[in-house]
This record gives C-alpha cells, sequence and structure tokens, in this order.
C-alpha cells in the first residue's frame, strides 16, 4: 500500500512519518527510530487493554438496559444502589488522599480566572486563543451585548455607546482597585511617585490606592507612564494611557484601554470540536500543536482589505514600583485535549492491520511535540515548571484513568521524559467518573492538574445510560435536575477533600452561548462562587468579561466556605432525569424535537461536509449556540430517547428532520460551498449522518457520536477530495 510505510511491524501513514520525522522529531533528542519501536511496544502493550475497557463499557451498559427493562425508573434508590455496587458500575469506597502533583505553573496552581478553549485545527483562532491570556476591556464591553445591544457595536464609532463602556470600566476599578479618596472617573493624570501610585483629580487634589499594594508596576517614566498596571486576586490590570489615541485624548486622564489579564490557561482542543478523521487532518492538527509549542506558528488574516500575520504575543515588560525590570506571560498557559479512549485511527495500522487506538498515538505525539517547549528549542517558554498539560476526556471510571496513567508513563519513557512530566487533567463527564471520582483522581494522583465538571456530555451519558428507564426531561430541564446540581457539587467537594487546591484546578464547564454576553455576566459568577478556580469560555472576549468574576469573588475564600459547609449529596447523582407520565403538550414535544433536529442538522452538515468541529448555531428562538460533538451526543440521545419511549414516532422524527433542514439550508445560503440538504435528502451525507445518529442512536457506545461522523466524513472526503477542513 503507497500511502503506508512499513516501520517495525508497524505500518505508519506516510504523511504521519515524514510529519513526525522531518518536523516532529528535529531537536528533540528522540531518535526517529526510538520513536517507532516505543510507539509500537506501547501498542503491543496496551491496545489488548484498551480494548478489554471498552468491552466493560458495553457490558455494564447492557446490565443497566436489562435491570431498566424490568423496572424502568420504579425501583427503591437503596437497591439500585445496591444492583450498581454489584455489578461493579459503583466502586469501593476510597480512602482519603491528597494529590501530590509537583512542578505546576502558577496559573495552575495558585491562581483562579478564565480557561478558553480552542480548535486547534483552526491555527487562525489557536493564535488568538493562545494571546488571549490579555484582553481589552473596552472591546469586549463596545463589541457584545455585555452591558449594551449587541447590534449597536457594529458600525462606525458610537460615543454614547463608547462613554457607556467606559463608565462601566471605570465602577469596575472602583471596586477592584479603588482609590482613598473619589473615583477614577474623577482622575486627570495617573503617575508614580517613589513607588506609589498617585492619581490626580480634577478638583486638584492628589490620592493614592486605598491598598497601596495593588500597584503591580508600569511602563515608560514613571512619571508619566504609558502604563500602570495594578492587581487584584493575583490577576493584572493594564491601564493604557495615552492621550494621542482618539479614546485616551477624550479621557481626563488619558485612559485610553483597560487591559485586562483574562484567559489564564487554554485548551488547544484535538477533540470534539475538531473534525479530524484521517492521517491527512491528524497531521494537521499536530502540526498547529507543533507551531504552538515551537513558537512559531503563523496565520495569514485579512481584514477589511487589509492582510496581516497573526503570531504569538511576546511576554510583556514592566517596571515594578521600585523600579526593577520584569516580565509577565504574554500568552496563556496552554493545554492540550487529545481524544479519550474510544476511537482508533488509520494514520497508523498494526501489523494485522488494525487502525490503532488514537488516544495512544495522541498521548505520543502531542507529548513528543511537547518537548520542543520542555527543551526551550523556541523564543517562547509555555511551561515554566517543565510540564505538559494533557486534557483526558471521556474516561469512565478508575480501570480507564489507570490506563491513561500507564499510557502516560510510557510515553515519558519513550522520550525520555521524568516521571510525572505529563500531567493529567480529567474531565469529569461520564457518569461512572462521576460516581467514582475520589478512586479515578487517586489513580492518577502525582499528575492530576484537573478536574472539569464537562456536563455536556454528562449530560448525554446520563440519558444514553438511563435510555431504558423512561423518557427524559425536556432537554432545557436537565441543567436544573437534581442530578446534575448534585454532580456540580460533588466534583467541588472531592475537589477540595483530595487537596486539588494550590496544585490543581477545579473546573466548571462551557459557557454555550457565544453572543449572550449579558446573560453570561449575570450567570457565570456563580462557577466562581460554587468554590472553582476557573471555567470554560468559548472566545477571547468571554474570557475578558469572565475575568471580572475571578475580581469580585476570591475563590480561596469561597473554597474553604464550601468545605465548612458540606453540601454535596452524592446519591442525588442518582436520581435519574425520567419524566414520569408526562403531560407535555403536541407544541411542547414538536417544539423539542424541532429544537433538536436544527441544532443536529446545522452542526452535522458542517462537520461531514466540510470537516467544521465546531460551530455556531441558531436554536430555534435564533440563539446561536456553540454545538459540538458532546452537545450533538445529547441531543441525538435525547431524540433518540423519546423515539424508544414512544414520545413520538419514527415519521414525525423524519418530517421533523426535512422540514428543519431547509431552515438550516437557508441558514447557510450564502456559503458557496455549502449543498443544501433539502436537494436530495438521501444523497447528502450531513443529512444521512443525521438520521443515523437519531435513529441508531441507542446502538452508538454510550451515545457517542463519534463514529457516525467519522465514517460519514471518510466517505465526503473520498468523494470530494477538495472538501473544505477548518
Ligand atoms: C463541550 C465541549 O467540549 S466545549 C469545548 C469545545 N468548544 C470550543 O472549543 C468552542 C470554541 N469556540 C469556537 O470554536 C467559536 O467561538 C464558535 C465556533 C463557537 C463560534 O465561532 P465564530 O462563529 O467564528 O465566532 P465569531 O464570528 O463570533 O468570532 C470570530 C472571531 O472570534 C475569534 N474566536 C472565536 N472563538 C474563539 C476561540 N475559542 N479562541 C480564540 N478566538 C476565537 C476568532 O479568532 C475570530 O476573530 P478573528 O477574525 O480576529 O480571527
Ligand atoms: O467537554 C466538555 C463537556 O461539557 O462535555
Ligand atoms: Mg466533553
Amino acid at each position: 500500500m503507497k500511502d503506508y510505510a512499513t516501520i517495525g511491524n508497524l505500518r505508519v501513514s506516510v504523511l504521519l512519518q515524514r510529519f513526525v520525522e522531518d518536523e516532529a522529531l528535529p531537536g528533540t533528542g528522540v531518535s526517529a527510530a526510538r520513536f517507532w519501536s516505543g510507539l509500537e511496544a506501547v501498542l503491543t502493550e496496551l491496545i489488548p487493554r484498551n480494548k478489554a475497557l471498552l468491552m466493560r463499557r458495553d457490558e455494564l451498559q447492557a446490565h443497566i438496559d436489562e435491570w431498566h427493562k424490568q423496572y424502568e425508573d420504579d425501583f427503591e434508590p437503596e437497591a439500585y444502589k445496591a444492583f450498581l455496587r454489584e455489578i461493579g458500575y459503583l466502586e469501593a469506597e476510597t480512602e482519603a488522599f491528597e494529590i501530590g502533583t509537583r512542578r505546576v505553573d502558577p496559573e495552575i496552581g495558585a491562581l483562579a480566572g478564565p480557561q478558553l478553549v480552542v480548535p486547534v485545527s483552526n491555527a487562525r483562532y489557536a493564535l488568538n486563543a493562545a494571546n488571549a491570556r490579555w484582553g481589552s476591556l473596552y472591546d469586549a464591553l463596545y463589541g457584545t451585548d455585555a452591558i449594551l445591544d449587541a447590534a449597536a457595536g457594529v458600525g462606525s464609532y458610537d460615543p454614547a455607546r463608547g462613554e457607556r463602556v467606559i463608565a462601566f470600566a471605570k465602577a469596575f476599578l472602583d471596586r477592584t482597585v479603588p482609590l482613598k479618596e473619589g473615583s477614577h472617573r474623577e482622575v486627570v493624570d495617573y503617575g508614580l511617585i517613589e513607588g506609589r501610585l498617585v492619581a490626580s483629580m480634577s478638583d486638584g487634589k492628589r490620592t493614592g490606592l486605598r491598598q497601596a499594594d495593588k500597584l503591580a508596576g508600569y511602563r515608560g517614566e514613571s512619571i508619566r507612564p504609558e502604563a500602570v498596571l495594578l492587581r487584584n486576586n493575583g490577576l493584572h490590570i493594564e491601564l493604557q494611557l495615552d492621550r494621542s489615541h482618539p479614546i485616551g485624548a477624550s479621557d481626563p486622564a488619558g485612559v485610553k484601554d483597560v487591559l485586562l489579564e483574562a484567559a489564564l490557561t487554554v485548551i488547544m482542543d484535538c477533540e470534539d470540536s475538531v473534525a479530524a478523521v484521517d492521517a491527512e487532518d491528524k497531521v494537521h492538527v499536530y502540526r498547529n500543536w507543533l507551531g504552538l509549542m515551537q513558537g512559531d506558528l503563523e496565520a495569514i488574516i485579512v481584514k477589511q482589505g487589509q492582510s496581516s500575520v497573526r503570531r504569538l504575543h511576546s511576554d510583556r515588560r514592566y517596571r515594578s514600583p521600585s523600579d526593577a525590570a520584569f516580565e509577565l506571560k504574554g500568552r496563556a498557559l496552554m493545554l492540550v485535549r487529545t481524544v479519550g479512549h474510544l476511537m482508533t485511527t488509520n494514520a497508523v495500522l498494526t501489523a494485522a492491520g488494525e487502525a490503532v487506538p488514537e488516544g495512544i498515538l495522541d498521548a505520543a505525539v502531542t507529548g513528543l511535540i511537547a518537548k520542543h517547549d520542555l527543551l526551550a528549542s523556541g523564543p517562547l517558554r509555555n511551561s515554566r515548571e517543565g510540564s505538559v498539560y494533557v486534557v483526558k476526556p471521556k474516561m469512565h471510571g478508575s480501570e480507564e484513568a489507570a490506563f491513561a496513567n500507564v499510557l502516560f508513563d510510557r510515553v515519558e519513557d519513550m522520550l525520555g521524559l521524568e516521571r510525572h512530566t505529563l500531567k493529567i487533567g480529567v474531565m469529569d463527564e461520564e457518569r461512572r467518573t462521576s460516581l467514582n471520582l475520589k478512586a479515578c483522581l487517586r489513580e492518577v494522583k502525582e499528575r492530576l492538574i484537573f478536574i472539569n465538571t464537562g456536563f455536556l456530555d454528562r449530560t448525554g451519558d446520563e440519558i444514553r445510560t438511563s435510555m431504558e428507564a423512561g423518557p427524559m426531561l425536556r432537554k432545557y430541564e436537565m441543567k436544573t435536575s437534581p442530578w446534575l446540581l448534585a454532580y456540580e457539587r460533588a466534583n467541588v467537594r472531592v475537589g477540595l477533600d483530595c487537596g486539588l487546591p494550590g496544585r490543581a484546578q477545579i473546573g466548571k464547564g462551557m459557557w454555550a452561548m457565544p453572543d449572550r454576553m449579558a446573560d453570561m455576566l449575570a450567570q457565570k459568577i456563580g462557577h466562581v462562587e460554587s468554590g472553582a478556580s476557573t471555567a470554560w469560555v468559548p472566545s477571547p472576549a468571554a474570557a475578558v468579561l469572565h475575568a471580572l468574576h475571578y475580581h469580585q469573588v476570591d475563590v480561596r475564600s469561597a473554597q474553604r466556605r464550601i468545605q465548612a459547609e458540606d453540601r454535596s449529596c452524592p446519591d442525588e447523582m442518582l436520581r435519574l432525569p425520567v419524566q414520569r407520565n408526562p403531560a407535555w403538550s403536541a407544541e411542547d414535544i414538536q417544539r423539542e424535537l424541532d429544537n433538536n433536529a436544527q441544532g443536529i442538522l446545522g452542526y452535522v452538515v458542517r462537520w461531514v461536509e466540510h470537516g467544521v468541529g465546531c460551530s455556531k448555531v441558531p436554536d430555534i428562538g435564533g440563539v446561536g449556540l456553540m454545538e459540538d460533538r458532546a452537545t450533538l451526543r445529547i441531543s441525538s440521545q435525547h431524540m433518540a430517547n423519546w423515539l424508544r419511549h414512544g414520545v413520538c414516532s419514527a415519521e414525525q422524527v423524519m418530517e421533523t428532520l426535512k422540514r428543519m433542514a431547509l431552515v438550516v439550508d437557508a441558514q447557510n445560503e450564502r456559503d458557496p460551498l455549502y449543498r443544501p440538504m433539502s436537494a436530495n435528502y438521501s444523497q447528502s451525507p450531513g443529512f444521512q449522518a443525521a438520521c443515523e445518529l437519531i435513529f441508531q442512536g441507542i446502538e452508538q457506545p454510550n451515545g457517542y457520536t463519534e463514529p457516525i461522523l467519522h465514517r460519514h466524513r471518510i466517505e465526503v472526503k473520498q468523494m470530494r477530495p477538495q472538501g473544505r477542513s477548518l
């Protein structure tokens, strides 16, 4: 087969071989022979174990399906618990322990702030995300609906809107870095004298900061600085001063912007927000990660006819109040999310011609690439502590966490890395992990750097696990249902009990309405109050706005309060989100189906036909929702569940899909590469994939969408090799 090279007993796609040998290996001190023989050894050892873990998932699901076929949701909680224990779904209680992770960067261990997620396949967005460590508060407020109508932020500058933005920003300064007297609104000049901030007021008086130690530094001349650096709850705020700038000129103190330290960390995602189905796609994803780790990734940006090159930002230079030069990181600390244990990739084949577990290949190649950062081969550092931060999704229970730990051990050995260099962020997003979280964390306790409530996958798993118990609640009711609230609380509790603060993040999930920033400002503070040291945001502007929450709430104090209160009740997680005796009207049912179908089609058609792994898709109310594979898992499993329990018929689902396909076609009509699904439903790969996800939803392993999406995307790529990929 000409596309594959035989290396030892493996057959490696030539695209991958060339990438690894010509681009990734040079400079790492790892030879090609060592890499490939190491990979072969890891695969030989771990493939059987990986397969056994997947079989165990199916076995447990089959037991649970049987139980519900017998009892539906009519059983005593204790009997259900005993059953889950008996089949090994619920693991034995874990003795108290604390994690022992060492060499973590402050962004993970010491600081609390937003975590941005980005599909690493899109270099333009990935660079933007890495640079979102710092973001303009003025832009985030002006360009979104955070404080004013979003529509008004488009077009030429609106001074009235600008004034509201500035007033908001100065009120924020008054709350977080207040002056001894008066307001930042009244300041006409900022300067430093003898290491202290001096604010001259419009009435001629001078004042300083109420807490002098909130001054962190400055840039320019101390008496006439171009930037004043402040710090609150560990996060920096830069007042940018420039009277020659149009905004600075109209500001009494010459403030042209307030820059916030925003995305402390960013997850470069190789998983649910990307569509990578073959060696070509995998190499594209790996190449961008390499560019980030070597510091030379570039993207050409064309805006309003002007072309520019986007690169990683340098570190930021300041002088301290006592006049010593220092730098702050200019980029978010980068983590990489690899895939889970389920999928295989034909980028590498075993001697028997089998595709290998994609998660194993990801661990080896992303780890190899990160060695460039560890060896400081490029101009910019990611981890100053010499760690590689890997986020591991979709693990079920402690045996799968233990498997990840062994995999990381083996990859460290093959790459010549010190033990526990590869850190792990555990996505708490499958029911078997949530219920046994402590046991899972114990398996990775020397390398754990985060837990995160991935509530989207978790909801999909909740639906699939209890599929046979009855019809599920409507989708919008899930977010406030008892199991989910218990899961969110238990996660924080376990994180605190296992000593994560100081060593690892306790993280919360994604804000999935990227255009609804006012709602995010109002609601996402709840994440910080609930003890999370980070939470996911979908865009740089959202990172800036979410950073405001960490100025408002001191996370460590919130965590101490939570530890003292102990309101978590893990057994509540076992309350099934089943709607007993549903009394939904025909309109309610149709609305739910319409909404799910629109989201599924809008996302799937772009995934399968264009290789776009994350999209903003309007729901039936017109609200743009971030859709990725996890949200697709929820919608498709939900429809499969209602079909299974006769809430709707197959004909109704098909009618709904065809009607919604017209809506999605209309939404995409300006895209010249888009092929309408309604032109020929039976020939539309997107439409067919959507149908399979619903009508064959119950047969999908744990309700995952990857197998169907991959199969259809591969077919499309074979038919139309020119199809775009992001
Ligand atoms: C359940 C889970 O697993 S959640 C985790 C996976 N999900 C994600 O990673 C979501 C990440 N977010 C995204 O991919 C995008 O924001 C989407 C798809 C939701 C919306 O994308 P778009 O419709 O293109 O956004 P929109 O047009 O509003 O904004 C585009 C601009 O914002 C920037 N942007 C948007 N999202 C991001 C991001 N996550 N990181 C960096 N920059 C971003 C783009 O770079 C672009 O700016 P540019 O022109 O200067 O390059
Ligand atoms: O990965 C995140 C989720 O919510 O799922
Ligand atoms: Mg997920």
